[in-house]
């Protein structure tokens, strides 16, 4: 599973046969320049989750629900996750949070909407949690952890993405469930991975978690391209002749005359 947020990204994960696409709330770090995802609105999503779906249409699309569009009530949960599946064209709204949804969850995948589950570092509410710090790390953590994802597996879940916590943790949470789980920054022993599309490639560098490994440095091979094209605009060598329109050589000749004479009409 990788990360998508618009169409030309979204062809990328097609095309390197992703399974699974998420359209995270993470675009408003990557794509927006927020600090955090607290601001990331329902009109946010909803515009990067069609755009994204018009380009990976094998993958399995999934839109985050953002932060204040489903702590609210049972019922603002399933209207929203209706317009990201309705106007923002995904398959599936993976929303974060533990135990404390279980109802919430329930009611929603009983209304038909495929939910995926998301504990362990929940991004949304890291002014809660103090930071962006792993969770999970002593044996009392870990055992609530654990009773998260049962019970996010008994609401319905079909699937949990555990975000940095310790590979033992949740190696025994994959163990004991029956739905995959999707890791990032959780070890091996997941079912499936997933990270952020910009980190990997090196686009967006202001940071670099642990759990990321960059395949790519792009963002170093984009400002050198920006700056070629710079350097030769100032030096006039591009455009060149095979990037210009030519004219008729009769249709020329005949515009310098005519050009010629409305010159001379000007005096
Ligand atoms: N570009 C991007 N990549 C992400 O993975 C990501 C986002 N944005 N935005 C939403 C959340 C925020 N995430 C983050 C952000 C920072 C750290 C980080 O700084 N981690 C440090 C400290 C860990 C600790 O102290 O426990 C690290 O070294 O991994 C981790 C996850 C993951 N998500
Ligand atoms: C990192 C993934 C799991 C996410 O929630 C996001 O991109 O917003
Ligand atoms: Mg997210």
């Amino acid at each position: 599973m990788l990360t998508a947020y618009d169409y030309p990204t979204g062809l990328i994960v097609d095309r390197a046969g992703m399974d699974l696409c998420l359209v995270g709330d993470s675009l408003g770090m990557v794509c927006l320049g927020y600090d955090s995802t607290t601001s990331v609105t329902m009109e946010d999503m909803i515009h990067h989750c069609s755009a994204t779906s018009r380009g990976a249409q094998k993958a399995f699309l999934i839109g985050d629900l953002p932060f204040g569009a489903y702590q609210a009530s049972t019922e603002q949960a399933i209207r929203n996750a209706c317009r990201l599946m309705q106007e923002g064209n995904v398959e599936s709204i993976k929303l974060e949070g533990g135990r404390v949804y279980k109802e919430r969850i329930s009611a929603m995948t009983g209304a038909g909407i495929p939910v995926m589950g998301h504990i362990g570092l929940t991004p949304q509410s890291q002014a809660a949690l103090g930071g962006y710090r792993v969770q999970g790390k002593t044996a009392s953590q870990a055992m609530h952890l654990l009773e998260d994802a049962l019970a996010l597996q008994d609401a319905g879940c079909w699937s949990i993405v555990l975000e940095a916590v310790p590979a033992p943790v949740a190696k025994a949470v994959t163990d004991r469930l029956s739905i995959p789980t999707i890791g990032i920054g959780a070890g091996q022993e997941c079912s499936g991975q997933v990270l952020v599309m910009m980190d990997m490639l090196g686009i967006f560098d202001k940071f670099l978690p642990r759990f990321c490994k960059q395949y790519a440095q792009l963002s170093v091979e984009m400002a050198r391209a920006v700056e070629q094209y710079g350097k030769e605009v100032t030096a006039g060598s591009f455009p060149g002749p095979e990037h210009c329109y030519p004219m008729p050589a009769k249709e020329e000749d005949a515009f310098h005359e005519a050009l010629s004479q409305w010159d001379q009409r000007q005096v």
